[in-house]
């Protein structure tokens, strides 16, 4: 199986509902390392699996509404607690529809699998992977 990783990072303000947040109940802000990796069995013809720099645009498409939002403000996460695992499953839902629309190229129509992996510090991180 072969993996290609893209990264980029945004930065959002968010609050939490439920006793368990403590005081991430109030407002606060945090910046997401944001990393994404497309798993395909094969490479195309020219030996990509899909191409970086298109990879990388679509990853930063997607991430462009949340990134400098306040998430609790966005209608898409209303009545959402955005945590780390819940952002990583909504970016995880819009890559896994552009592969399977093409908009990566016919490499990402071979795209069998994404996993999303976000960075909220560096003592804990949170990812989703799945089926594209
Ligand atoms: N499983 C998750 N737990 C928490 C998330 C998350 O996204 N997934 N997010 C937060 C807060 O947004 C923030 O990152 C940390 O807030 P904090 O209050 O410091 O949380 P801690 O659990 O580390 O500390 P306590 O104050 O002891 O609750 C929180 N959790």
């Amino acid at each position: 199986m072969f993996s290609l990783t893209v990264v980029d990072h945004i930065m959002i303000a968010h609050s939490f509902r439920g006793d368990a947040f403590g005081p991430a109940q109030r407002l606060h802000g945090a910046t997401f390392i944001v990393e994404a990796e497309f798993r395909a069995p094969k490479l195309d013809d020219l030996h990509l699996l899909v191409d970086i720099g298109m990879a990388k645009d679509h990853l930063r498409a997607i991430l462009a509404p949340m990134d400098y939002r306040n998430l609790d403000a966005e209608p898409v996460f209303a009545g959402k607690n955005t945590t780390t695992e819940y952002l990583c499953l909504h970016i995880h839902g819009l890559l896994a529809q552009a592969c399977r629309d093409g908009v990566l190229g016919d490499g990402g129509k071979a795209v069998t699998g994404l996993k999303i992996l976000l960075r909220e510090s560096h003592i804990a991180w949170a990812a989703f992977e799945g089926p594209v």
